[in-house]
Parts: structure tokens; C-alpha cells; sequence
């Protein structure tokens, strides 16, 4: 995908490539402006000019998206995906009531008569743990969690089966962040379609996740299981990236951002992407660009410290190829 600018193409994502699996949760990490919300975008087909899609391929069940007709389109955004935003809570209309905008989506979207669509509404809001009589509020009256469970319960009213989230919480305290990401785990269980997850949020995203992958600079370059991840994060971005947030377990630890910044897309270095700010660069890597590959079962990293590893070894980590010394700190034990 490339956003075509005055200066020239901005390669936003480049070669990403994931499936993810009925009932799954699968998450999507890096810093700022890295491709996640692209990803998403290109996935609803709502990316709007000056964004392109140069080429790939996305399948949703087997259907070819980018082939879709706009009529097609329409079905698919809400019946097969739907996606909730960061911002997606205010959003809202302040001039209309909860239930007529829960309904409004749900009749423009389906065929079911008003009456119907006040009865799904009115299920939804229990779904999502908010009083039915609230159908009556208008956005102002709601706190912000209850708005983004009234945003959550619009895109579970056609019961897609799979949902993008993208910062879904991000705006809201800690406490609340949680609570609603368990009752989107408890309804994905109950209700069994699958997420897409995306965040900067590395802690909430290994809690939530089932896979993980992490982008850099438009690409995929580390993909496996979230604790596996977690315990044993490969790339030294990805190391990096873990050591720049509070650990899961509440354990205290020096925290240690990643020196530099990710590079301007318009002109993304050569070889590894991440060379310039990689404390394990050597010559070669400024040169050739690094595939991502499976090193361990389930465990695929894009980086040449692993080049000499052979498919499917049962153990490798980011000390022994760097010869036992770790940048970026130490992981939490
Ligand atoms: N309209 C646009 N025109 C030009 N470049 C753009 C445009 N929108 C996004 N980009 C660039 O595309 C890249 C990917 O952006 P994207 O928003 O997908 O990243 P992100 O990882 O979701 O970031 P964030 O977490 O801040 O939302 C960034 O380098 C960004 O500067």
C-alpha cells in the first residue's frame, strides 16, 4: 500500500503478510505511523486517495476483497468485518440517542425492519453490559467506556465474524481499558468470531492475544505466538519494543526506549530497515533486506542474525546470536 504524495510514494506496508483463524485474536504492534491502521484499512477496503494499493492479495474466506464490487463492499464492511476506532466513541451523533444511531446502522445494513433492529439493539446493549433503557441516552449522558461499548455493540449488530480493533481502548483509563477488553474476549468466546487487534500497547496486547506480529517501517518483522513472543522476543526491535513498556506481571525494571526513530517512508533505508537503529548491524545487513521465515515452529523473524539457522530448530534466541550480550536493557525474567 503507498500513499502517493507531492514528494513522492510513501511505501506504508510492503509485503505483509498473516492469516488469522476463526475464533482467533490476532495482534498487530509497532510504533506510530508503521503501517497498523493501513493494514486495517486496506483489510475494510476504506482507504481513500492519496492511498493506493499497488498489489497482494486480501481473502476473506476464501473471497477475493480487492475484487469485490461496491455493492459487495457494502455487505462485507458490516456483516463479514466490522471495526471499532480508537476515536470511533466520539464519533458518535451528540444530537441523536444511542439506540436510533445502534439502529440506523443495524436497518442500513440489513434487512430488518425497525422494530427488529430495536429489539437487536436493545440485546446488544446487554450483550456489552449496558442497561437496554440506555437505547434512550444520547452520547453526552454516557461515560466514555459506556460509549465505546455502545460503539462495540454497533459492530457486533450484525454478528461479523471478524472484527478489526483498532486502539479500541487507548482513550480510556486502565481500569476501564481492561474491563472492556475482557467482556470483548468473553464475547468472542460466547459469540466465536475472530479480532484483529491493534495497538502500541505491547502488555495489553500479550495479555489479549493469541498471535502476535510485530511491524517496523511498513513490514512484518517478528510473528509468533503472543507468550512465546513475549518470553522470547527475537528481533531486537521487538526486544526493544518490550523493554520500552512496563511489564505485564507489575514487576519494576529500567525501562529502555530504542535509540533513533523509524525512518520517513518516502525514503526507507536500504537492506534491513531497521539497520540504522539495530545496536547488531554488520555491513551486509545495510544491504540486503532480511526475509521473514520460520525459525522455531510458529515462531518467524525478518533478521539476519538468524541466517544461519535451519527451519523448524526447536531453540533459538536473541542471546545466542548475538554471542550473549543483550542491548536495550535486560527482559524481565
Ligand atoms: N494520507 C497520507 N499521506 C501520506 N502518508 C501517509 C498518509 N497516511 C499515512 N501515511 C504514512 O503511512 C505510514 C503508515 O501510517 P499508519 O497510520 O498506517 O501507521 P500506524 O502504525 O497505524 O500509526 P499510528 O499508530 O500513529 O496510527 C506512516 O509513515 C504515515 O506517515
Amino acid at each position: 500500500m503507498e500513499y502517493v504524495t507531492g514528494r513522492g510514494p510513501v511505501r506504508a506496508v510492503e509485503g505483509v503478510s498473516f492469516s488469522i483463524a476463526p475464533g482467533e485474536v490476532f495482534g498487530l504492534a509497532g510504533e506510530s505511523g508503521c503501517g497498523k491502521s493501513t493494514v486495517a484499512h486496506a483489510i475494510m477496503r476504506i482507504l481513500r486517495p492519496p492511498a493506493i494499493i499497488t498489489g497482494g492479495r486480501i481473502a476473506f474466506q476464501g473471497r477475493d476483497v480487492l475484487a469485490m464490487s461496491d455493492e459487495e463492499l457494502e455487505r462485507f464492511r458490516w456483516a463479514s468485518v466490522s471495526m471499532v476506532f480508537q476515536s470511533a466513541m466520539n464519533s458518535l451523533n451528540p444530537v441523536m440517542t444511542i439506540g436510533d444511531q445502534i439502529v440506523d446502522a443495524i436497518t442500513s445494513h440489513s434487512d430488518l425492519s425497525k422494530k427488529q433492529a430495536w429489539e437487536r439493539a436493545a440485546e446488544l446493549l446487554e450483550i456489552v453490559g449496558i442497561e437496554p433503557s440506555r437505547l434512550r441516552s444520547y452520547p453526552h449522558q454516557l461515560s466514555g467506556g459506556m460509549r465505546q461499548r455502545a460503539v462495540i455493540a454497533t459492530a457486533l449488530a450484525l454478528n461479523p465474524p471478524l472484527m478489526i480493533m483498532d486502539e479500541p481502548t487507548t482513550a480510556l483509563d486502565v481500569v476501564v481499558q481492561k474491563e472492556i477488553m475482557q467482556q470483548i474476549e468473553e464475547l468472542k468466546d460466547r459469540l466465536g468470531f475472530s479480532i484483529l487487534f491493534i495497538t502500541h500497547d505491547l502488555s495489553l496486547l500479550v495479555e489479549f492475544s493469541d498471535r502476535i506480529a510485530i511491524m517496523y517501517a511498513g513490514e512484518i518483522v517478528e510473528m509468533a505466538p503472543a507468550r512465546e513472543l513475549f518470553s522470547n522476543p527475537l528481533h531486537p526491535y521487538t526486544y526493544g519494543l518490550m523493554n520500552s513498556f512496563p511489564s505485564i506481571s507489575g514487576e519494576k525494571r529500567k525501562l529502555t526506549g530504542i535509540p533513533g526513530s523509524p525512518p520517513d517512508l518516502l525514503h526507507p533505508p536500504s537492506g534491513c530497515r531497521f539497520h540504522p537503529r539495530c545496536p547488531y548491524v554488520q555491513p551486509m545487513f545495510k544491504e540486503v533486506a532480511p526475509r521473514l521465515r520460520e525459525v522455531t515452529p510458529g515462531h518467524f523473524v525478518a533478521c539476519h542474525l538468524y541466517d544461519g539457522c535451519q527451519p523448524g530448530q526447536s531453540q533459538v534466541s536473541l542471546k545466542a546470536a548475538v554471542g550473549g550480550e543483550l542491548k536495550f536493557g535486560e527482559m524481565p525474567k
